[in-house]
C-alpha cells in the first residue's frame, strides 16, 4: 500500500485533501487486495486513484458595477465504471483542485453505495456567492455554463448541488445549458419543480441522514427519541438534517455557520428551524440574527485562533457535521467522547479529520462516514433523473419511501460488509469495501480502457 500512496501523493503534488480521502480508502480495502490477486494484477488501486478526466476553465464575467471579475471553474469525472459521471457542484472560494478530486473520489464509493448505477465527479469553482447579487449570480453561472455544457450530458455526466449550489444557481445554469443545445434535457438535478425538480430532492441528504441514523442506533434497540444533538452548518443538509431528527423525536441544540453557531438549550424546534430558513435561504442573513429574535439562545463568534470548535464540547447524545471537510479534529472528538456522546453521523464529506475518526472508532461508538450517512442526496438525484426520463413526477410520499429504503439498505450493506472482512460494527471499513468492490469488479469486466 505505501507505494501507491507515494504514487498518488507524487502524481498529485500539494492536493493534501485528496491525500486524505484516498488514505481511508486504502486503509479498509488492505485485506480484500490481499486476498484477491487480480486486483493487484490489474492495477485497480492506480486506476480508480487517477481521474478519468480533469477540465479546468476560466470564468469571466461582469459585476454590477461593471468591472470584469474572473474565476476558475472545475470538472472531474473520477471514475465511470458502474455509469454516467454524477456529482455535485460547489461554488466556494476555496476550492482548488485538491477539494474537486477529494469530492469526486468520495463520490465513486457514495454513488455505488446507493446501488443507482452512477460513476463519480464533482465540479465547482471559487466564486463565493455569498454577497453577490441574483443577477451577478445568473452572469457568472451563464458564463461558468458556457464552457462546461460542452463536457456534460445526461448519458454523460449530470450535476447536482453542494456547497454553494443551491436551487437559484441550478435554475441558472439549467437555462443556459437549454439556450445553448436548444434541449430541455437532464443534465442537472435539484432543479425546481417547474424545471421539472423532484420533490424531496432539496430534503434528501438531510432526511437521508436522519434516517442513517436511526437505522444505527436500532441496532443498539434504541431510537432518536428525546436524544440531544448537535449540528453543524446551517445550509441544505444541516437544515433538511435539523428538520427531521425534529420529527423523529430529537432536540436539536446547535447549528452553526462560517462565523460562529447557536446554542438553544430549549431546542431548536419546528417553528425556529423555519425562521432559520427563511433567514439562510431568502434573507442570506448570518446565523447570530436567531438569537435577535430567541434572546434564550446563545450565539459564540468564531474564534480562528483557537485549537478546537467550542461547538463540540457541549454535552449531547449525537453529533452531526454537516458543514464542511475537516470540521472536527481530534480534540473535537475527545471532548465529545468525555461528554458520553453514542453517536456522531457524517451529513458533510469528510468533516472528521482522520485523527478524529480514529477517536470514534477507538471508542467503539457508533460512527458513520458521510459516503454512507450522505448519500441520500444523490440517491435521489437518480430518481429525480428517473422521473425525468419517464416524464412523470412522483409523488412526495413515495419519493420519501423510497429514499428510506435506500438509506436502510446503504445500512445494511455497510454492517454486512464490514462483517465480512473482519471488521464488525465499523462503518467506515463496510462502506469503504462495499463501495470499492461494486467499481473494481465492473472496472475488470470491462478491460483495461
Ligand atoms: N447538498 C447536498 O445534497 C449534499 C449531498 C452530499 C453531501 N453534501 C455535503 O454537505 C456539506 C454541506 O453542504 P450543503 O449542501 O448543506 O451546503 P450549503 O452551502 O447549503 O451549506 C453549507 C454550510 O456550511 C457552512 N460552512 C461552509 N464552510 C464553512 C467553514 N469553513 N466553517 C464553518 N461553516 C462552514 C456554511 O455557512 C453553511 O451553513 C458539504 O460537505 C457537502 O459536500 C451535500
Amino acid at each position: 500500500m505505501s507505494d501507491i500512496r507515494s504514487f498518488v501523493k507524487t502524481k498529485n503534488p500539494g492536493e493534501h485533501e485528496f491525500h486524505q480521502a484516498v488514505d481511508k480508502v486504502l486503509a479498509s480495502v488492505q485485506p480484500l487486495i490481499d486476498r484477491h490477486p487480480e486486483y493487484r494484477q490489474e492495477a485497480v488501486l492506480k486506476r480508480i486513484t487517477e481521474p478519468e478526466k480533469v477540465f479546468m476553465f476560466s470564468v469571466p464575467w461582469v459585476d454590477d458595477q461593471g468591472q470584469v471579475q474572473m474565476n476558475r471553474g472545475f470538472r472531474v469525472g473520477m471514475n465511470s465504471a458502474i455509469g454516467p459521471y454524477v456529482g455535485g457542484l460547489r461554488f466556494h472560494p476555496s476550492v482548488t483542485l485538491s477539494i474537486m478530486k477529494f469530492l469526486a473520489f468520495e463520490q465513486v464509493f457514495k454513488n455505488a453505495l446507493t446501488t443507482m448505477n452512477m460513476g463519480g465527479a464533482c465540479g465547482g469553482s471559487d466564486f463565493n456567492p455569498k454577497g453577490k447579487s441574483d443577477r451577478e449570480v445568473m452572469r457568472f453561472c451563464q458564463s461558468f455554463m458556457a464552457e462546461l455544457h460542452r463536457h456534460i450530458g445526461p448519458d454523460k455526466d449530470i450535476l447536482t448541488a453542494d456547497i454553494g449550489v443551491g436551487t437559484r444557481e441550478i435554475g441558472y445554469l439549467f437555462g443556459m445549458y437549454k439556450k445553448i443545445h436548444s434541449e430541455f434535457a437532464g443534465i442537472l438535478t435539484g432543479k425546481s419543480l417547474t424545471l421539472g425538480g423532484s420533490l424531496i430532492r432539496p430534503e434528501a441528504t438531510g432526511y437521508g441522514l436522519a434516517y442513517f441514523a436511526g437505522q444505527m442506533l436500532k441496532t443498539q434497540n434504541q431510537t432518536l427519541e428525546g436524544k440531544t444533538c448537535l449540528i453543524s452548518g446551517s445550509g441544505n443538509v444541516a437544515q433538511h438534517a435539523a428538520e427531521k431528527l425534529i420529527e423523529m423525536g430529537a432536540k436539536v441544540l446547535t447549528l452553526s455557520d462560517s462565523s460562529g453557531y447557536i446554542f438553544d438549550e430549549e431546542g431548536i424546534d419546528a417553528g425556529k428551524l423555519d425562521y432559520i430558513k427563511r433567514l439562510k435561504n431568502f434573507r442570506r442573513g448570518r446565523i447570530k440574527e436567531y438569537v435577535n429574535k430567541y434572546s434564550e439562545a446563545l450565539y459564540v463568534e468564531q474564534d480562528t485562533t483557537l485549537d478546537h470548535q467550542p461547538m463540540w464540547d457541549i454535552a449531547a447524545d449525537c453529533a452531526f457535521p454537516c458543514a464542511t471537510q475537516n470540521e472536527l479534529n481530534a480534540r473535537d472528538a475527545q471532548h465529545l467522547l468525555k461528554n458520553k456522546v453514542t453517536l456522531v453521523c457524517e451529513g458533510a464529506d469528510m468533516p472528521c479529520e482522520p485523527e478524529a475518526m480514529e477517536c470514534f472508532l477507538d471508542a467503539k461508538i457508533l460512527y458513520a462516514p458521510g459516503k454512507a450517512a450522505n448519500a441520500g442526496g444523490v440517491a435521489v438525484s437518480a430518481l429525480e433523473m428517473a422521473q425525468n426520463s419517464m416524464r412523470l413526477s412522483w409523488p412526495r410520499q413515495e419519493v420519501d419511501d423510497r429514499l428510506k429504503t435506500i438509506m436502510k439498505n446503504i445500512h445494511q450493506t455497510c454492517l454486512e460488509a464490514a462483517e465480512e472482512h473482519g471488521f464488525p460494527g465499523n462503518y467506515v471499513a463496510g462502506a469503504n469495501i462495499a463501495g470499492f468492490v461494486k467499481v473494481v469488479d465492473a472496472m475488470l469486466d470491462q478491460g483495461v480502457i
